[in-house]
């Protein structure tokens, strides 16, 4: 029996084997038994009479991983010293860490990097504020900032839980693009709180990420920032999202040959991405949207107390039509997730028109599972990245701000948005486009590349570029 729940993860095994009785073998034998796949086997150490192995084994949950564990302590001769699961491993003490770019090998480095030398840099800095672009780490880093209220669709874990994400993000920031950014989580949900500390801590930074506030705060807490500061502040939930779900929907669209303006699209989960997204699709030509949160289809004969959930009703679901889910996702061409894990039925996708679109995107589960949708599905997306089709905003964050921080904008607007989702759906050529095949890699190198550039130029057509204009070297 093979793995292959969208759950499963890898644990290590690390073994004592007494040579005289057991074997290797068996200890393979079992574990097959048990329904684990192994992926690996290494070596610890090797004695006379015994030796130690590491077994790494694809389980389907941690349930699945104990009971492998009580068999092999059940083998003779073999001894589990401990069980350990890949991914903690890889979270030990951090992810990122602070390098300097200079030896400080003496006292003549001391002296210039710190004082007295540093001294006249500051000085500079006093004098000329902007020359914190030159001589300082603003122009290439980035704040990742979170109070932990909507981390992936996990929800309000508060801020220390949401350390991993936010460290993962700065991670894939310099990956990516080789934009520093810090990882940095909130005490506080107050947004006039959130408001005075990420204004004032934004003199170190080029741009700030907000990642993983819940709505409706999010709204209030970006648009005050972007008002009252000059980088660029981006609620990456939001427009990250919003950004690669375009992306996305233009190549799928071509594949099932119909047009935006045409199709009924369900949005699932009104939250920070559920109206970013919406917004998108309305620009770029859709008509006929209808969002749903946990109390149904949103319409305007409703009263909402959440003022952003009556202007989105307002100017989406032009035919009025109400009630849950599974109601107006009926003749449905197309549905995005963006809620919670599994709340879209089989039955729900067969109630769709032909050739059914469906981006699944909460993370880390997604409305759907692949596998379950995939014989009803013409295309089918998720967030993850173990999965074809990975609609997630890490394809667009890096490339954006990248862009933004090499022409210097003062702000990412829609217009730089845009541009980056035509580059994000260019990156597939009609050749290799294929239901499997919608939205690029985020390792495919072209993405950042594309996005970069095509950021620059709308940054610089909208005015809001402050760095001089130079022609690329020939
Ligand atoms: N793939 C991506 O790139 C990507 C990007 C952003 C968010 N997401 C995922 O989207 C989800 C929402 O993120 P967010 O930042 O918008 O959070 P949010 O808290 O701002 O919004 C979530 C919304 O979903 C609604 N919701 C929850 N359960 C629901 C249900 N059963 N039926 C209908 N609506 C429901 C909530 O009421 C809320 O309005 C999360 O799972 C997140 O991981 C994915
Ligand atoms: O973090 C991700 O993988 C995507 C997104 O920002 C999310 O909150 O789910
Ligand atoms: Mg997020």
């Amino acid at each position: 029996m093979s793995v292959s729940s969208s759950s499963s993860t890898y644990m290590i095994y690390r073994l004592q084997i007494d040579k005289e009785h057991a074997s290797l073998g068996e200890i393979a034998a079992a574990i097959e038994r048990a329904g684990g796949d192994i992926v690996g086997i290494d070596v610890i150490s090797s004695g006379r009479s015994s030796t130690v192995r590491d077994i790494t084994v694809n389980v389907s949950d941690q349930a699945h991983s104990d009971r492998i564990g009580e068999t092999l302590g059940r083998l003779e001769g073999v001894q589990v010293i401990h069980v350990s699961d890949r991914t903690f491993l890889v979270h030990l003490g951090g992810k990122i860490e602070v390098t300097s770019k200079i030896p400080v090998k003496n006292r003549d480095d001391l002296s210039r990097v710190y004082t007295p030398g540093v001294a006249k840099i500051c000085t500079a800095i006093a004098e000329q504020p902007n020359k914190a672009y030159s001589l300082t780490i603003k122009r290439n880093t980035i704040a990742v900032v979170s109070d932990g209220t909507a981390v992936l669709g996990l929800g309000d874990i508060g801020p220390m839980a949401a350390m991993p994400v936010m460290e993962g993000k700065a991670m894939l920031f310099k990956e990516f693009a080789g934009v520093d950014a810090f990882p940095i989580c909130l005490d506080t949900k107050d947004p006039d709180e959130i408001v005075s500390i990420v204004k004032a801590m934004a003199p170190a930074f080029g741009g700030i990420n907000l990642e993983d506030i819940s709505s409706p705060r999010c709204f209030e807490i970006e648009e005050r920032l972007k008002r009252e500061l000059d980088i660029p502040v981006f609620h990456d939930d939001q427009h990250g999202t919003a950004v690669v779900l375009l992306a996305g929907l233009l190549n799928a669209l071509k594949i099932t040959g119909k047009s935006m303006a045409d199709i009924k699209i369900v949005v699932n989960g009104i939250g920070a991405a559920g109206i970013a997204c919406s917004k998108m699709l309305l620009a770029a030509g859709a008509r006929n949207l209808i969002g749903v949160d946990r109390s149904g289809a949103l319409h305007r004969d409703a009263h909402y107390d959440n003022k952003h959930w009556t202007e989105f009703a307002n100017m989406t679901n032009p035919h009025g039509e109400t009630g849950s889910l599974s109601d107006v996702i009926r003749q449905a061409d197309v549905f995005i997730g963006v809620s919670a894990p599994n709340i879209l039925t089989v039955d729900d996708v067969r109630s769709m028109a032909k050739d059914p679109i469906v981006f699944a995107m909460a993370n880390p589960v997604p409305e759907i599972d692949p596998e379950v949708a995939k014989p009803y599905v013409r295309v089918m997306a998720t967030g993850r990245s173990d999965k074809p089709n990975q609609i997630n905003n890490v394809l667009c964050f890096p490339g954006i701000f990248r862009g933004a921080l090499d022409c210097r904008a003062s702000e990412i607007n829609e217009a730089m948005k845009l541009a980056a989702a035509q580059a994000i759906a260019s990156v597939v050529t009609d050749e290799e486009l294929s239901e499997t095949y919608i939205i690029p890699s985020v390792f495919n190198m072209k993405v950042v590349e594309k996005v970069k550039e095509a950021v620059v130029e709308a940054a610089y057509r909208t005015g809001v570029a402050r760095k001089a204009w130079r022609e690329p070297s020939v």
